[in-house]
Formats: structure tokens, sequence, C-alpha cells
């Protein structure tokens, strides 16, 4: 109080009083201007505040402030450790595939239908669908409502919730902060679940688990790296039967059979000290199925394809390295266009050794590596001796199958290709006669396998036009003249078209005509010739139409030679 009396009122008014004081003392009076009172009590408060007897009440104040913050902080961790001995927390990255299990676990909880505030999301989690729709949604099968995304309830961002979990109180909170990376944001999860035991969260993260793998077994998930370096989940495919690739016989077993093998001898390579690894590389024309049959096995050996895009940007050995040590220990990694990576351009037709590229080395489809002497060009911020590194270098990652497909065999370095790097080299060639006519019978199913095919169609989505090929031989007569075609033609042409889906309005035809069919336009395809994905592409113009399919090939045959011995000039732009 005397401080304030003294020192802080005079410092405050003290100019007024002042003023008041002169004009006190009435007209006609001429008086010396008073001296500012200002500095000096300001002087005399730093005097007193500084003094030893206040320095004794500001050190009193700041022991006993001290003492009740430290105990405040005591009380509350004390508090805190307390409660959450009772808790397990378990955090979950939105980057990590558990985040995804969770959050389709968490979706199918039915107390979120419940919850007053809750997160309407169309979010998949790396599912074809979520894992639990709106009700009602799933009865509008055939409305506009059943679009692919479909709608479904989650629990909302920064707010915590409870679910009950065997008899356990659970509280969710979902976080969102920025990563300070072009704007981007990372959700993470917590689940706290009060238990004492981790038994309880064991149990609690097999099933969410379980439950994703099983929504998942019709499915393959594809990764790639993102811009930071880590591996993103970016789509889940459908698995692609094997049987609806057409390959020359044997080659699909020689991968599928090598790969089993590979996968279950884990015990085998380490008592011989041989790195876990299998590289396989797979060379030829493009459109001959290279990608397709890598898609098809994964989802045949049950394994998710991780792309390593050499070409990225900002992609340099020391991310390639980190990349691939950070692959899982069962996966797939596939490097598309290996040669793309060593090349200055990227297009595939630069004159220089195209034409011998896509030769193969020799005959045999499935050849032991070889390569050319000629050095690769660096035209990417990845070096060859850095890809080796990555591919086998002590960082590599143990347990993972590596498909490398390339379209210029011979322009890759022998070192890429050898044994231990590149184990096994698949040739893809232009279709053969064979492959002609089985990808026909692909496309056009005899009438006894579309009922089949209908009702697995229900439970199992199929990527693409087929499902079953039948490679028995059909006793029926092979037709082999053109004269014979036009029988077949005119004998089916009466079928009738019914039907909503484009196999439904196909004429019905039995096993043995869809045989002569396909033998008929398969001798109409000149071997080696076409890449399958160009038959594919006539075939798709003909999806309903098998017999005109058959009528047209020679005159398409004919006409795609013209346009390939005298192709367009490119116009520049
Ligand atoms: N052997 C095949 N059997 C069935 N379909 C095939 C075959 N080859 C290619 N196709 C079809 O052609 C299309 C392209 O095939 P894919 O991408 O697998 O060829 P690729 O050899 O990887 O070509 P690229 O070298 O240009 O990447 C796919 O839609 C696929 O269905």
């Amino acid at each position: 109080m005397d401080i304030l009396t003294q020192y802080i009122l005079p410092l405050a008014f003290g100019s007024q009083l002042e003023s008041n004081n002169t004009g006190s003392q009435g007209n006609g009076t001429i008086s010396a201007p008073a001296s500012p009172p200002v500095p000096a009590n300001l002087s005399s408060l730093i005097n007193v505040l500084f003094s030893f007897s206040a320095l004794h009440d500001w050190l009193k104040i700041f022991v006993i402030g001290g003492f009740f913050e430290t105990c405040r902080r005591l009380l509350f961790s004390s508090y805190h450790k307390i409660i959450g001995s009772f808790f397990i927390t378990a955090h979950f990255q939105e980057d990590d595939s558990s985040y995804d299990w969770m959050m389709v676990w968490l979706s199918k909880q039915v107390s979120w239908s419940q919850s007053r505030e809750l997160q309407i999301s169309t979010r998949t989690f790396g599912l074809n669908s979520s894992a639990v729709l709106l009700p009602g949604e799933e009865e509008d099968a055939d409305s506009l409502m059943n679009g692919n995304r479909k709608l479904t309830y989650l629990p909302s961002v920064s707010s915590t919730h409870t679910v009950w979990y065997k008899r356990r109180w659970m509280s969710v909170t979902r976080t969102q902060k920025d990563t300070g990376y072009y704007g981007r944001s990372e959700e993470t999860l917590e689940i706290s679940i009060m238990t004492r035991h981790h038994r309880i969260l064991n149990e609690l993260l097999l099933e969410a688990k379980k439950e994703y793998m099983a929504a998942q077994e019709h499915n393959i998930s594809i990764y790639v790296s993102d811009s930071s370096n880590s591996w993103r989940h970016v789509a889940t495919r459908p698995k692609r039967p094997l049987r609806s690739i057409v390959l020359d016989p044997g080659i699909k077993d020689i991968l599928i059979d090598d790969a089993r093998d590979f996968l279950e001898s884990k015990t085998w390579y380490a008592a011989r000290g041989i790195p876990f690894r299998r590289g396989y590389l797979l060379h030829g024309a493009p459109g001959s199925g290279k990608t397709s049959i890598i898609h098809s096995l994964a989802g045949e050996l049950g394994l998710d394809v991780y792309i390593i895009s050499l070409s990225r940007t900002g992609l340099d050995d020391t991310s390639l390295s980190e990349l691939t040590s950070e692959l899982p220990e069962k996966c797939i990694a596939l490097m598309e266009d290996i040669d793309a990576a060593f090349t200055q351009s990227l297009n595939r037709d630069t004159t220089e050794g195209s034409s011998s590229d896509t030769e193969p080395p020799n005959d045999s489809p499935v050849t032991p590596g070889k390569g050319s002497s000629q050095p690769p060009r660096s035209g990417s911020r990845v070096s060859l001796s850095g890809l080796l590194n990555a591919l086998d270098g002590v960082g590599a990652q143990e347990g993972r199958i590596l498909f490398a497909t390339t379209n210029k065999y011979k322009s890759l370095d022998p070192a890429l290709c050898r044994p231990g790097r590149m184990d096994i080299h698949v040739e893809f060639k232009l279709a053969s006669h064979y492959q002609a006519r089985e990808l026909y019978r692909c496309f056009y199913l005899p009438v006894e396998d579309l009922d089949a095919e209908n009702i697995e169609e229900k439970g199992n989505s199929d990527s693409g036009y087929a499902s079953s090929v039948d490679t028995d031989t059909d006793d029926a007569e092979i037709p082999n003249t053109v004269e014979t075609v036009k029988t077949i033609v005119t004998t089916t042409e009466a079928v009738t078209f019914t039907g909503r889906s484009h196999r439904d309005r196909g004429p019905k035809l039995s096993r043995s005509q869809v045989t002569k069919l396909a033998n008929q336009f398969a001798e109409n395809i000149p071997e080696r010739t076409f890449s399958m994905a160009s038959l594919q592409g006539y075939l798709m113009a003909y999806k309903t139409r098998p017999l005109d399919a058959v009528k047209d090939v020679a005159a398409w045959v004919a006409k795609e030679r013209l346009s390939n011995a005298n192709p367009e000039p490119l116009i520049a732009t």
C-alpha cells in the first residue's frame, strides 16, 4: 500500500496534480515551471522494487507459487498415471496398414449408428466396398444410389468416442495434423482400452486384421512410393484369374511353380546362407501379357504389389535403397520398363537398338541371364550401381519377389540380369496360333459355361472378360477352310439374342461350335505377328458377334498389315 500511495499513484497522476497545483496559484502570478516529477518517482519506484525487502517479498511469492504449481503438476501426473495404469493405449499411423484394419473394424461396430457425432465417409481403406453400408443402401442394388463408392459411418475426427469391446470400455480418438508437406495432413488413431493385459489388445488387433484379410480375399493391394519416399496404398484390384492369361504352354507353370517353391523355401535358403530373394525378368513384345501375368500371379500367391517407378521425380540411389529395404517380407516388387530408367529418352521406339532389342536372345521362351555389353545411358537420378545395390545390397529386403519388365532385353546391363538379381528370364512373344485360339475361347464361352460363370461372377468380381479357358481338346471336327467357316456362320446365325449383358446378348454356342470358330479364327491370325493386346482389341469390337469376329478377321489382318507396312507419319504439333 505504501508503494502504491508513495510511488505508483504519483507516477500515474503526477502530471495532473502538478497542473492543478499550478492553476490554483491564480492569475497574474508568474511562476517557474515545476520540474517533471515522473523521472524522480520512476527511479524511486525502481529503487524500492529492487530494495532488499522487496526482493525478499518477490522470493516468497516465487517459492509459494512454485510450490503450488509443482503440487498441481504432481497431482495431475499421478492422476494420469493412476488412470493410465488401468488402460492400454495403442496408436495407429495413417500410412500403416494397421490403421486400415482398425478403421474397417471400427466402421463395422454397430454402436456408430447410434452415435450423435460421426463422420460420413466414402473411404474404402483398401477394400473395394465400405465395411458397413448405411441402412437401406444395400437394398438399392439396381438404383442410381448403388454407385461404386458406398457411404459408411466412421468416428469423427478430433473428438473422443467410446465403444465397448469384450465388455471392456474403449476410447477412440482420431486426430489430424498438418505434415507441413504441400499442405498434406496425416491422421492418427488412438485407441485406449480399459484393461491391464495386452491380451485384449492383441485379440482386438488380430480380429481387425482377420476381418480385413477376409474382405481382401478376392483382391490385391497396390502400393507406390510417394514423394516423401514412403509406401502408400493406392489401389485395390480384384484378382485376375490365371487362366484368363493365355501364354504358350508351360510358361505360366514355370512362373507359378517357381514362385510357390521359393515362398516355401525360407529355411532352405537360410541353411545355405543364400539371400532369400527371387527375381524374374519378363521381356518381349509390348502388349504380350507381362504386366497381366504379374497381376495374376500376385492374386494366385496372395501377395501385394509394390510398384517401384525408377523414373519417379526425386528418386535417387539413397531413396531407392530405403524403399527396397522397407518392403514387407513377402510381397511382389514390380519394376516396369526397367530399361527406361537408364536411357536418355523414355520413348520405347528410339531407333537405336529397338529392332534388335525386341528380338529374343534365342528361341527358347525361358532363357538364362544374358545381356549386351552396351553400357546403360544415364538419364535418371538412379544410377545402375544404385539399382544393383538396392536389389541385392546389404539393406535389401529378404523374402520379396522382384518382377522386372522390359521391351528392350538386349539393352540391359549383364550385371542387372545375372542370377541372384534376375534368376528367371521369360520371353513373351507375339501371339501364336495357340494363343489366338485360346483368347477367342476366353471371349466366347460356350452356353454350358455361361451359367457357371454367372454364378461365379455373383460372388467374385472378375477383372476381365474371361473366367474360363477350357484347354481340353474337342473331338468335334475342326474346320480348315473358309468355306467351312461360312457354313458355321450361316448355320448358327439363326440363334436368338436375349439378355441384358453383352454375354447374354451373344448367340448361344455349344462347346464344339466355339472350338470350331476358335480354330478358324486362329488360322487367320499369322503366327507371331500381332500382340495379344491387339487381338483382344479386335475381339472387343465383336463382344456379342463371335461369328462376325471370325468372318471379318482376314480383312482385319490385311488392313493391319498394310498399316504396319505404311505407318502414318507423325504430325509435329
Ligand atoms: N497373353 C495374354 N493373355 C490374355 N490377355 C492378354 C495377354 N497379353 C496381353 N493381354 C491383354 O492385353 C492388355 C495389355 O497387356 P499387358 O499390359 O499385360 O501387356 P505388357 O506385355 O505388359 O505390355 P507393355 O510391355 O506395353 O507394358 C491387357 O488388357 C491384357 O488383358
